[in-house]
This record gives C-alpha cells, structure tokens and sequence, in this order.
C-alpha cells in the first residue's frame, strides 16, 4: 500500500505511532536512523545517539509506562531494565506487524514544506542517492534525549581543566569512574543513577548542584511511588495542590525531609520541577559515599574546582548531568525553530501554523512518555481520517499561550521544563480534544481548582 503518511524515528514514539497507525488503517513509512527499533531503549544503539547506560532502568513503572494497546508482560520486574524495554518494543513491532513499513539505517535529511503537502528527503546509511518523496502528513519522532546540552554558560576557567570530562549521554559503563575523584554535576536523574554507580567503585564521588531537589523513592509502602499516586489521579482529576499536599505527607513519613540526608533544602515545592527519582542516592549519601556540593563557582587550574560555597576540590573526572537540547536536524530552523527547547504546539503536538506535521512523544510527563505518545497518535489518526478537527489558528495559538503560562506558574523557569505535562491531566486533556469537547472539564473544575489552589497554598 503506498504511504501519504511519514514517521521520523522508530524509538519509543515512532513505534506508539507506527502501532497506532497500523491499527487504524492508515498506511505509513517510517525512517530510522539505527538497525533496530527502541531509540534510546536500545543500548548500545547503532543510531549512534542514544543515551542508555548499561545499568539502565526506567524510573516509571511497568504499568505507567506500557502502551494501552499492548501491556506489558506481567512477568517483567515493576521496573524494567533496558534490554527488557527494547524487547518488549519489538514484540509490539511484530505483534502488530509493521516492521516492513520501517526503513533502517535511513537517516532523514529534510523535511520541507511543499505546497500543502511535505517532501521528504532521504538518504540510506549505507550509500545511494537521495530520495525525495511527497506526504500529506509528517509524524516526527525523533527524541528529544540525545543531544547532550554542556553548561550554558561555561563554567569560568574549565578550559584550562586539566582532568577529563563526560556528558551523561556519552556515559556507558562504570569502569570510567573507577578508583577516581569523580564530580558530578547536575540533579535530575541521569545525576542521580551515575553518581550512585560512581559511589560503589570511584575513589571519590562529588555531586554538585546549583539547586537541590525532592528525591523520590522508587517504592513507598511497598508499591510503586507512581502507582499509589496512580490509584486516585488516574481516576478524578486532583488539583496540584491536593497531590502536592499528599505526596508530601507520604514522603515525610516514609523519607524525611531533604535536609535530613545533608542535602540543601529545594528552593521549590515538590511537583514543581521534574522528578529526580531513586531509591538509593539518599542512602549512598547517608553511607558517607557521596559527598553534596553547591553549584561550581570555577575550575581553578589543573584538576581543581571551587564551589559557591568556597570549598575547593581535585577531581580526575567531571560527568556533566546537564540534559539535552531538543533538535530537529531535518527542519529548517525558520519551519520550526526549538531555540532554548522551547516548541510551541497545540497540545505539545500540532504547529498551527504547518499543516500536516505532527510531533509525537516530545513532551515530558510526570509519569512515562510511552502511552501519551500512544494517545497523542490516536489523535493524529482521528485527524488525518477526518473525525476530529483542529481549532482555528488562532485559537490554538491562544490556548498555546494558556498552556505555557501555565505550566511557567507550576514549574521553576529551566530549559528542562518546557514541554512537561503531567501524565492523567494529560490523557484526560487529549481524551476531550478527541470528543470534540476541548478544555470542556477544565472549565468545569476551574472554579473547584481555584478554591483548591486558595486553600493550599498550590500555584495552579
Ligand atoms: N532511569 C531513568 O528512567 C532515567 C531517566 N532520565 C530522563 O531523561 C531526561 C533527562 O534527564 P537528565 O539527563 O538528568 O537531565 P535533566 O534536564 O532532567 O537535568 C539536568 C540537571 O542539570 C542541571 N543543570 C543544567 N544546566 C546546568 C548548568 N549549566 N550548571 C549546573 N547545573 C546545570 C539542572 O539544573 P536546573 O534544574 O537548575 O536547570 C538539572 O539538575 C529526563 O526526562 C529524565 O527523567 C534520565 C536518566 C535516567
């Protein structure tokens, strides 16, 4: 069947679309980079991009994170291991059979508008010529976790250090942070998993943060943090605050407060920034294996830094945990421009002003990437089959602007939080656009969320 409809990518969000698509009837090609599906899930990924160390676990759990359509098998761990992932995302490949409409080792070099429709321009990896070809509809899928963002500013004096120095993307096995001063640097996740890793085998572990965090365990009471938070918001829509306010009651009991493991107490509240979960840095840094630092100051010469605090240290190695940039090496930067990661899109998914392309998993929840993905694609399939319609223009740019300033209410400013939703509301907020029924339940719990938010002290 010949396609009208391009996927870029075959990792997590390329196959929620691909699956999607393939169930409802509407024919594709999918372009990706590597020789196998699973994006950044594959370790060790011939695409050459992907972030996966080996050690890698999701910090959702199994039932956050498998697609509606396809659950996950109930014999996996609650929290799956990589390879686990990968495997699974090929059983949905050929349990819905759409491996041969995937082209591998293809890398995408345009995306350009044509007229009312988008040429596609292609080239395989292993040579031949380019290849333009016409589509109605354009799905990018490309990921937003594997361009390694360096501290932006520099860090004054870090061109004279002379030790070595790591992004988190390029991090692979614990053999580098062997018997050496190690320092990382940042306090999201990727900062959490290695410094922990680099507690058991390095000489020294330093984590240095510019701001502190809420640490969230894995597990409280026995079940997974995300599923108990799962039991109600999944069901009714909560305001922030009450979440906030329950979350934060659980955590006192079971974790303390942050201050008690010798970490500087968040300038924010829990929910405000994206969640930097473990079940084991507090504990590494309560066995004395992990020693916390401030934010950098300067390199000073040779291997040495000094902190805000005025404290100094010789490190062998630096792990920057500094994130990512968003990308589309494909999209001419006046089609669509991710400057500072900021991508304005009607429901983090439609451009209102590029008809026919659509963004697919380039959101980050708090919850798992996966089923959003998934429901995000529904959508588009209801679009392009004709029974859902967009908004006006400008009635999409308007709700944009709703949607950034109030997401710039409830999260700290940072190029890590522009393009967080949180993962029920959200499912919720695509569930009404499908219906043809937008932002109908947000008007009706406005009134309860303002009297919610009033009382508890929450920002939305
Ligand atoms: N096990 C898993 O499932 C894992 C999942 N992930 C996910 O991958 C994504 C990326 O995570 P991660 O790589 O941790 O990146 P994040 O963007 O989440 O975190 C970056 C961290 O670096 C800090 N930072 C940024 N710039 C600077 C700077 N110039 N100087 C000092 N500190 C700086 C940020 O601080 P600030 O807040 O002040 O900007 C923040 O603490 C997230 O969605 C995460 O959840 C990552 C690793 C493991």
């Amino acid at each position: 069947m010949s396609a009208d409809v391009c996927i870029v990518g075959a990792g997590s969000s390329g196959i929620a679309a691909g699956q999607v698509l393939t169930r409802r009837g509407i024919a594709f090609d999918c372009f990706e980079l590597g020789s196998q599906v699973g994006g950044n899930w594959r370790y060790r990924n011939d695409n050459g991009i992907s972030a996966a160390y080996r050690s890698l676990h999701i910090n959702t759990s199994r039932r956050l994170m498998e697609f509606a359509a396809r659950p996950m098998p109930d014999d996996l761990p609650d929290f799956p291991s990589h390879a686990q992932i990968a495997a699974y995302f090929d059983e949905v490949v050929d349990h819905f059979g759409f491996r041969d409409r995937i082209r591998f080792r293809t890398e995408v070099l345009r995306v350009e508008p044509d007229g009312d429709r988008w040429a596609v321009t292609v080239r395989a990896r292993d040579g031949g010529p380019e290849r333009t070809t016409s589509y109605g509809a354009v799905l990018v899928a490309n990921g937003h976790h594997w361009d390694p963002r360096w501290p932006e500013p520099e860090h004054p004096g870090v061109d004279a250090f002379t030790g070595e120095q790591l992004h988190a993307h390029a991090y692979d096995t614990p053999d580098v942070l062997a018997d050496r001063r190690v320092l990382v640097v940042g306090i999201g996740n990727s900062a959490a998993d290695i410094a922990v890793e680099a507690s058991r085998i390095a000489d020294a572990t330093l984590l240095s943060m510019r701001r502190s965090a809420h640490v969230i365990p894995k597990y409280v009471l026995g079940r997974p943090m995300d599923e108990i938070q799962a039991l109600v918001t999944a069901r009714v829509p909560v305001p922030v605050a009450l979440q906030r306010l329950g979350a934060t009651a659980i955590l006192r009991v079971v974790q303390g407060r942050m201050s008690d493991y010798g970490l500087a107490t968040p300038d924010h509240r829990l929910l405000e920034a994206h969640p930097t979960i473990s079940s084991e840095l507090l504990g590494r840094i309560g066995h004395g294996d992990i020693a916390v630092r401030p934010g950098i100051e300067r390199f000073t010469g040779g291997r040495a830094v000094r902190f805000v605090d005025g404290t100094q240290d010789e490190v062998d190695l630096v792990v920057w945990c500094t994130g990512y940039r968003i990308r589309f090496p494909f999209l001419d930067r006046s089609v669509i421009d991710p400057a500072d990661n900021h991508v304005p899109l009607y429901h983090r998914v439609v451009p209102p002003d590029r008809p026919g392309l659509f963004f697919v998993g380039l959101l980050q929840p708090i919850g798992a990437v996966m089923p959003l993905a998934e429901a995000q694609a529904e959508w588009i399939a209801d679009l392009l089959q004709g029974r859902a319609r967009l908004p006006s223009r400008d009635a999409m740019r308007r709700t944009i602007a709703d949607e950034e300033a109030r997401m710039a209410r409830r999260y700290l400013a940072s190029k890590r939080h522009t393009i967080q939703v949180d993962h029920y509301a959200y499912l919720r907020l695509l569930a009404r656009e499908r219906a043809g029924k937008p932002g109908g339940a947000t008007r009706l719990l406005a009134p309860l969320r303002r009297v919610g938010g009033a009382l508890l002290g929450g920002r939305s």
